[in-house]
C-alpha cells in the first residue's frame, strides 16, 4: 500500500496547475451511456475513479479510449451497444458515484440492474432520492440481493415519462442522475429544489451537446424537454474546484506565494472569502488565482452548505488550517453525518480540535508535529498532506489510495512548488 513521506517547513512558491474535475467528468462519463454515438471528453483528470469510471462503462459492452500526455486527457467513449447492462457490486462498491449510471442507462436500454452502493467513512449516503425520481417518471424499481432491477414503463419496453419532481434534500449525483434520465423521457420534466453546484452545469452543458434541451442548469429549478434520441458530442471537462481549493490553502498555510493557474475563480467564492478573513492575500485573475501569506493567520468560522455555500469537500482541508490559525475556529459539518475522521489524526499531530457533534471547534494555533498518520477518505488524506507541510519533522500518511481517487498527481505538483513529498511503496516492510 502506497505512503506518502512529507517532511515540513518550506513555503510553497511558484505556479501550479488545476486539473479536470473528477465530480464533472465522472457524471459526464455516464452521459455517454445516453447514446450510441462517440462522446469525446477533454481534460480528464488521471485519477483512479475514472479509471474505475472506464471499467464500469466497458463491463457494460463500452468502448473507452483514455488518452493522457500528448493526447491531452482525452477520452473517447463509445455505447453503441451495451450488451450487459449491469453496475457490478465488484465494481460499485470502490466508487459511490456508481450510482449515476442508474438514470442513463434505464433511459437507454429500459432495464438496469445497477448493486446497491454501500455506505462510507463519510456517511451513510443513501440513493433513495433518485430512487424516487426514476419512479416519478414511471420507473418501476425493485432490490434484490443487494442489486436494484430498475424498468421503464411496459417492462422496459417503453420510454421513461417526463415528470414534477421536487427534491426532499439537495443532492449533486440525484439531480445529475434524474438529468440525464430526463433527457430521454417522453415530455416535459420539471425539477425543483436542484443542486447548483458547477458540476450540474458541466453536465447539463454536456448534454445539451449531445441534443437534450435543458434550461435553467446552475438554478434550483431546471426544465428539461425529453427528445427521442441524443447525439455525441465534444465536451471540456471544467477544472477542478475542489483541488483549486485544496492547492490555495496550501499555500495559505505554509506561508507562501503561489499561483494556482487553470482554474475558475468563479467556483471558488465561499472559500475565497473565507480566506480573505483569516488575513491571506488573494489576488484574483481571469482563470488563477494568486494566494500569499497577509501576516499571521486569524481565526473563522466555517458552515459546510450546498454551493454556493462553503463546500463540505473542502472542510478537511480547511480545518487543517484552522489549526494554525490565532484563535478559535467553530468548523460545522451540515451535509454529511460522520465527515470528521480527520479529527483525531491532526489530534495525534497536536492540533487542539473537540467535536460535538457536528460541530468542531478548533483553537489555534498549535505547533504540529511529525507523525504516522492514516487517511481515512479522499479529503482527509488532503488535510493531512496540508498538516504535514507545516508540522515539525516527517511525517507518514498511510492509505494514499484514497487520495489516488481524486487528486491527480498530488505529490509531483506539490514538488514542483517546493514541498518536500515522496511516495513510497512500503516505508515499513521490505519494499
Ligand atoms: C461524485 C460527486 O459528485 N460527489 C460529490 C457529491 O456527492 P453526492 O451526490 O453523493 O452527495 P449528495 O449531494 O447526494 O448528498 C447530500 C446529502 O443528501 C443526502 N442524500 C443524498 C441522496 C439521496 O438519495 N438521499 C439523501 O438523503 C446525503 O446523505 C447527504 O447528506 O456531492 C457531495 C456534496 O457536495 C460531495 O461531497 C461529493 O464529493
Ligand atoms: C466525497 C467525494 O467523492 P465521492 O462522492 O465520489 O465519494 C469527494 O470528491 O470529496
Amino acid at each position: 500500500m502506497d505512503k506518502f513521506v512529507v517532511r515540513g517547513g518550506n513555503p510553497l512558491l511558484g505556479t501550479i496547475k488545476v486539473s479536470g474535475a473528477k465530480n464533472s467528468a465522472l457524471p459526464c462519463m455516464a452521459a455517454a451511456i445516453l447514446t450510441e454515438d462517440e462522446v469525446i471528453l477533454e481534460n480528464i483528470p488521471q485519477v483512479r475513479d475514472i479509471e474505475t469510471e472506464r471499467k464500469l462503462l466497458t463491463s457494460m459492452g463500452a468502448e473507452v479510449e483514455l488518452g493522457y500526455g500528448r493526447a491531452q486527457h482525452r477520452t473517447h467513449i463509445k455505447c453503441a451497444v451495451l450488451s450487459d447492462p449491469v453496475a457490478k457490486y465488484e465494481i460499485v462498491k470502490t466508487m459511490r458515484a456508481s450510482s449515476l449510471v442508474l438514470g442513463p442507462l434505464i433511459a437507454r436500454t429500459g432495464i438496469a440492474r445497477v448493486a446497491m452502493p454501500g455506505g462510507c467513512a463519510i456517511g451513510g449516503r443513501p440513493i433513495d432520492l433518485h430512487i424516487k425520481g426514476l419512479e416519478a417518471m414511471g420507473a418501476t424499481i425493485t432490490q434484490e440481493h443487494g442489486y436494484l432491477e430498475a424498468r421503464s414503463p411496459n417492462n422496459g419496453e417503453a420510454r421513461l415519462k417526463g415528470a414534477r419532481i421536487l427534491f426532499d434534500k439537495i443532492t449533486v449525483t440525484g439531480t445529475e442522475d434524474l438529468l440525464m434520465a430526463a433527457t430521454l423521457a417522453e415530455g416535459e420534466s420539471i425539477f425543483e429544489n436542484c443542486a447548483r453546484e458547477p458540476e450540474v452545469t458541466d453536465l447539463a452543458a454536456l448534454l445539451n451537446a449531445m441534443g437534450a434541451k435543458i434550461e435553467g442548469a446552475g438554478t434550483s429549478t431546471i426544465r428539461i424537454q425529453g427528445v427521442s434520441k441524443l447525439h455525441g458530442a465534444r465536451h471540456r471537462i471544467n477544472p477542478d474546484r475542489i483541488e483549486a481549493g485544496t492547492f490555495l490553502i496550501a499555500g495559505a498555510i505554509t506561508g507562501g506565494d503561489l499561483n494556482v493557474d487553470s482554474c475558475e475563480p468563479a467556483h471558488l467564492g465561499a472559500l475565497i472569502h473565507k480566506l480573505e478573513q483569516c488575513g491571506v492575500r488573494i489576488d484574483v485573475g481571469k482563470d488563477h488565482i494568486r494566494v500569499r501569506s497577509g501576516g499571521d493567520l486569524k481565526a473563522a468560522d466555517v458552515s459546510t452548505e450546498e454551493y454556493p455555500g462553503f463546500p463540505t469537500d473542502m472542510q478537511a482541508q480547511y480545518m487543517a488550517l484552522a489549526t494554525q490559525a490565532e484563535g478559535t475556529s467553530i468548523i460545522t459539518e451540515n451535509i454529511f453525518e460522520n465527515r470528521f475522521m480527520h479529527v483525531q489524526e491532526l489530534a495525534r499531530m497536536g492540533a487542539n480540535i473537540t467535536i460535538n457533534g457536528r460541530t468542531a471547534t478548533v483553537r489555534g494555533k498549535s505547533p504540529l508535529q511529525s507523525a504516522a498518520v492514516m487517511c481515512s477518505d479522499l479529503r482527509a488524506s488532503a488535510s493531512l498532506v496540508l498538516a504535514a507541510l507545516v508540522a515539525d519533522g516527517e511525517t507518514i500518511l498511510d492509505r494514499v489510495y484514497h487520495l489516488d481517487r481524486g487528486y491527480e498527481h498530488f505529490e509531483e505538483k506539490l514538488r514542483g512548488v517546493g514541498a518536500q513529498i515522496r511516495r513510497m511503496g512500503d516505508v515499513f516492510g521490505k519494499k
